[in-house]
């Protein structure tokens, strides 16, 4: 017999009608010809099927049917039902054999042991029974057990088996691993396994286990200690955070987590109870500032300190929309800087002429302007003091010595998208591409010789401070604005891609001082201090005086110093100062040059009662110097 059918198709033996491109059910041909169903006898269809009990019961059945309408699912059909009957048969046929099989093997043994023990029949049938059930029982109790240990659960008491089997119905069906078998044996958390679920921090399959969740009541809201199940960790809850928050029926701003140092599976979970900030926090005291490990910035949603570890080799970049609170809140930093920095140089750029006012005494350089050339001239001091920097590390490892370190120097620009902007000439154009230029190399370059820059903009637009420069800074901070295209120009145009962002424009802007802080590729929401006038002018005078003494007594410049703070003046004259430090030259040219090279150079100043000296650039002189 041919093992094809007339279109080539091989013939599955048994099967020889199932031509599936022909097979459509739909199919309502009363053309014999064009059926493959009406095949006449002794053609190529009924030779391939060989010759069975069923046959011709089968092919009258498949001849009725060409008149149906769906004659080819009969004709399968009829196969079918004709192949399960034979297959029946068989099967009983088989069972028969076995049963009669182990009839006999249980006769013999059961002859055997009434042999071996001499009893009646009875008393041996029951004995065997009886042996193999209590077997069964041990096999059970032994696997109940292993699985106990395995597990780690204690064995139900009486009165708690009803409740543990209750619980076991919140379980979700167990999977294959050891995870899910504890799972089982622990009932799940109910709020925490249906919201990490549905947020997909956690599979379906997996459960946040009630004995390993802590809910306590803080202050401003609930926290959740938990462990995630094996194979996730606090991560996988961060990096979802957003959805976890809408899944509690909150927003992200309501939430913050941290880690624990414990465990990667531990996760701290915070819930406020209102949205953050409602209430304010008090200014923090000079022992908080100070024993805080790194350098604060502002509160954080649970009222603690929050900042950066260190502004050694760092940067600052804060942005936000007018009135939001940036000045106030780099008051606060330039304060704790002062309370628990050690010693730095400051220079401060006030373009919005009146901000950073408060530490103009402690500056080494301070400038109120909004002038471009300005700013400029202080980025290229800088620039030639951190090259003179980097020169003396050089020379250092040149001759293998250690390599010195340097009094940090901050320099912070309040308002600096101005100073960035350009003028309609061609020379404007140029300049701002140099500004542009040194800036860049400043922010970039100077960390290594411990030069940091903070610059502050209310215009967080695209072009108002140059991509070049704003791609350099390691810190960012965004107070409130008004789209996220502006939030991603401040903190970096992947910024909505990292882990757990929080979005500036969902911040409420009459919570003044509320910014996303990113650092470290984290991001925290905190509120900068909002410190009393006197508290900074404390801080500063403080500040003036322990750098003043360290000035030693003996030196020209400390004399120069302690006679004006003796006399109450912020001025003097040169012909004022120099006879009380010993000069009496009666030349006004050659009494200011030596006045000048005794006090070991520092900058003058001429007002209307004629050229001198000030009391802040004497200071600041000499705190340069140590
Ligand atoms: N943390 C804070 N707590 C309470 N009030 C604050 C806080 N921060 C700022 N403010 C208040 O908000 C107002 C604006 O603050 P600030 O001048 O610092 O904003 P700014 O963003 O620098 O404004 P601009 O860009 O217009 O100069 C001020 O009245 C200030 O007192």
């Amino acid at each position: 017999m041919s093992g094809t059918t007339s279109e080539g198709q091989p013939a599955v033996a048994g099967w020889p009608l199932l031509r599936l491109p022909e097979a459509k059910p739909q199919s309502t041909s009363a053309d014999p010809a064009s059926d493959p169903a009406s095949e006449p006898p002794g053609s190529q269809t009924q030779e391939a099927d060989p010759a069975s009990a069923g046959q011709t019961h089968w092919k009258s059945k498949a001849r009725a049917a060409i008149c149906s309408a769906d004659p080819l699912m009969i004709i399968v059909k009829e196969r079918g039902v004709a192949k399960k009957k034979q297959q029946a048969s068989d099967d009983m046929a088989g069972q028969a054999a076995g049963a009669i099989g182990v009839l006999a093997t249980s006769f013999g043994v059961l002859a055997a042991i009434k042999d071996k023990l001499g009893l009646s029949w009875p008393a041996t049938v029951l004995l065997t029974a009886g042996a193999l059930v209590a077997l069964g029982y041990g096999a059970w109790r032994l696997r109940t057990g292993a699985n106990r240990l395995l597990t780690g659960t204690a064995k139900p008491s009486a009165g708690g088996r009803s409740a543990s089997v209750a619980l076991k119905q919140d379980v979700p069906a167990a999977s294959l691993d050891g995870e899910q078998e504890d799972a089982e044996a622990t009932p799940a958390h109910p709020e925490l396994t249906a919201a990490l679920r549905t947020a997909g921090v956690i599979g379906s399959e997996q459960v946040i286990r009630a004995d390993e969740v802590t809910i306590s009541q803080m202050q401003t809201g609930d926290l959740y200690d938990f462990l995630v199940p094996k194979g996730r960790t606090y991560e996988d809850v961060e990096k979802r955070l957003g959805t976890v928050a809408g899944m509690f029926g909150v927003t992200r701003l309501h939430l913050t987590l941290e880690r624990s140092r414990d465990n990667e599976r531990r996760v701290k979970l915070l819930k406020l109870h209102e949205p953050p900030f409602t209430r304010p926090f008090p200014a923090p005291t000079r022992q908080e500032i100070e024993t805080f490990a790194g350098v604060p910035l502002g509160h954080d949603v649970t009222g603690q300190l929050a900042g950066v570890p260190t502004f050694d080799k760092a940067s600052l970049l804060v942005a936000g929309m007018t009135q939001m609170g940036k000045t106030t809140l780099v008051n606060g930093l330039i304060t704790c800087l002062l309370i628990a920095y050690g010693e730095f140089e400051l220079y401060l750029l006030d373009g919005k002429f009146c901000g950073l006012t408060r530490f103009e005494p402690i500056a080494t350089r301070y400038e109120s302007s909004d002038d471009p050339a300005v700013f400029w001239d202080m980025v290229q001091e800088l620039n030639a003091r951190s090259d003179s920097r980097y020169a003396e590390i050089t020379e250092a490892i040149r001759n293998r010595q250690p390599v010195p370190k340097f009094k940090p120097v901050i320099f912070i620009v309040d308002e600096a998208a101005d100073f960035f902007a350009s003028g309609s000439t061609n020379e404007e154009k140029d300049q701002a591409k140099e500004i542009a230029k040194d800036t860049r190399q400043l922010v970039s370059k100077s960390l290594e010789s411990g030069i940091s820059t903070v610059l502050m903009t209310q215009r967080p637009s695209v072009n108002a401070i140059p991509v070049e420069v704003r791609d350099q800074f390691l810190y960012r901070m965004c107070l409130y604005v008004a789209s996220a295209g502006t939030a991603k120009v401040a903190l970096g145009d992947t910024y909505f891609e990292t882990v757990a962002p929080i979005n500036p424009v969902l911040l409420d802007p009459d919570i003044k001082g509320q910014a996303v802080l990113f650092a470290n590729g984290r991001s925290t929401l905190i509120r900068g201090f909002n410190f009393d006038d006197k508290f900074i002018w404390d801080v500063v005078d403080e500040k003036v005086t322990k750098r003043v003494e360290a000035v030693p007594e003996e030196t020209p410049l400390r004399q120069a110093i302690d006679l004006m703070r003796s006399k109450g003046v912020d001025f003097m004259t040169t012909p004022d100062m120099a006879p009380a430090l010993g000069i009496l030259e009666d030349d006004p040219v050659k009494r200011g040059k030596k006045l000048n090279e005794l006090l070991g150079g520092p900058r003058t100043y001429k007002n209307a009662q004629g050229r001198g000296y000030r009391l802040d650039d004497l200071i600041a002189f000499a705190q340069s110097a140590t």
